[in-house]
């Protein structure tokens, strides 16, 4: 085993920047750019551009924070899962002080940035997430109950409403309208990946749904909530927000969440849940990034 002293820099680069679980953050700093994007009424300056780019880095370090938080809390239960059990803290390649002490530095720059190069609102709702995520959910809720996902999931669907604040220094209709589409597309997206996960999640002792209710019910709730969450794609049209062209767009991709989680309910398989699970992240994705190109086409 390599020895910490024999490790390159750019090895325990790798191991710090694995802690930031940079994926799933690269999607919520997109979804804070939308945010932004929608709070600003046609194509922004280069003041807003840059006013952007600096609340983008600050958010992107608090959740970076959060996320490499979650991995020192959950280090015993990650090293008993395979998914999570190559984690640098649950190898104990990196120790319980070193990525404390990496989640504090970035949490503390991420906060300067948003305090000095955005407002203090952005600042406080942004630490408020960091709370919500890296200890109501992660320290409390997810031990707790199988409910954690959906109460936790507040602190996932934030990134609109601190992107709103950014541009704005307010919390809009709007920006809440967006919060509330990840908040009831969290469940389905995570429990999708829970049902396949669902012998790791035994293992790890963590009460998720298909564990304490099993998967005929689990499925039921993921139908159930892509149901509701076509439903609520249609308000950023409803309330006038955006055009056709999002609307086309929610309604494809909210029938193609629908039908994913119909099947799943019908006909359930590991290969299904988990391109159920790599669904969630295309309807997101393609949803907002929908509402930046009709936001730029027509408002
Ligand atoms: C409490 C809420 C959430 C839970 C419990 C959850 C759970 C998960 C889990 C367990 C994974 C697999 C990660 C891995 O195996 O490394 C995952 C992947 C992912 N999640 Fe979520 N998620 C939540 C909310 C969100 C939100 C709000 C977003 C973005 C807006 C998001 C974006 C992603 C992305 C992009 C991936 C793929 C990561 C990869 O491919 O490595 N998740 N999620
Ligand atoms: C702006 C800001 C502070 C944002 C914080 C919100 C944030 C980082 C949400 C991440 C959502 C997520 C991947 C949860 C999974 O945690 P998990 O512990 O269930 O996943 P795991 O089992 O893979 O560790």
């Amino acid at each position: 085993m390599t020895t910490d002293t024999m490790l390159s820099p750019a090895s325990r680069f790798v191991q710090f920047y694995a802690l930031t679980k940079p994926r799933v953050v690269q999607l919520i700093v997109f979804c804070a750019l939308i945010g932004m994007v929608l709070a600003v009424p046609g194509w922004p300056s280069g003041a807003q551009w840059l006013h952007m780019a600096v609340s983008c880095l600050g958010i992107w370090l608090v959740a970076a924070a959060a996320a490499a938080f979650n991995c020192l809390v959950e280090k015993h239960i990650d090293a008993r899962m395979q998914r999570t059990a190559w984690r640098p803290t649950a190898r104990g390649e990196l120790s319980s002080s070193q990525a404390l002490a990496f989640s504090a530095a970035l949490c503390s720059l991420g906060s300067v940035i948003l305090f000095i190069g955005s407002n203090p609102l952005t600042m406080w709702l942004t630490l408020a997430t960091f709370v919500g995520y890296a200890v109501i959910y992660t320290v409390v809720l997810k031990p707790r109950t199988p409910q954690n996902i959906v109460i936790g999931g507040a602190s996932g669907a934030m990134p609109p409403v601190l992107g709103w604040a950014a541009m704005t220094g307010q919390v809009g209709p709007e920006a809440l309208i967006l919060f509330l589409i990840i908040f009831l597309w969290t469940p389905p997206h995570f429990w999708a990946l829970a049902l396949y996960r669902v012998e790791d999640y035994r293992k790890s002792g963590l009460p998720m749904l298909p564990v304490t209710h099993g998967s005929e019910h689990t499925r039921l709730q993921i139908l159930l909530y892509t149901v509701v969450l076509f439903a609520a794609c249609l308000l950023p049209f409803v309330y006038g927000m955006s055009s056709w062209l999002y609307l086309a767009a929610a309604v494809v991709l909210g029938a193609g969440f629908c039908a994913y989680a119909w099947r799943l309910r019908r006909h359930y398989s590991d290969a299904l849940a988990w391109r159920t699970f790599k669904f969630s992240l295309v309807h997101l994705s393609a949803l907002f990034a929908a509402l930046l190109v009709d936001h730029y086409l027509f408002f």
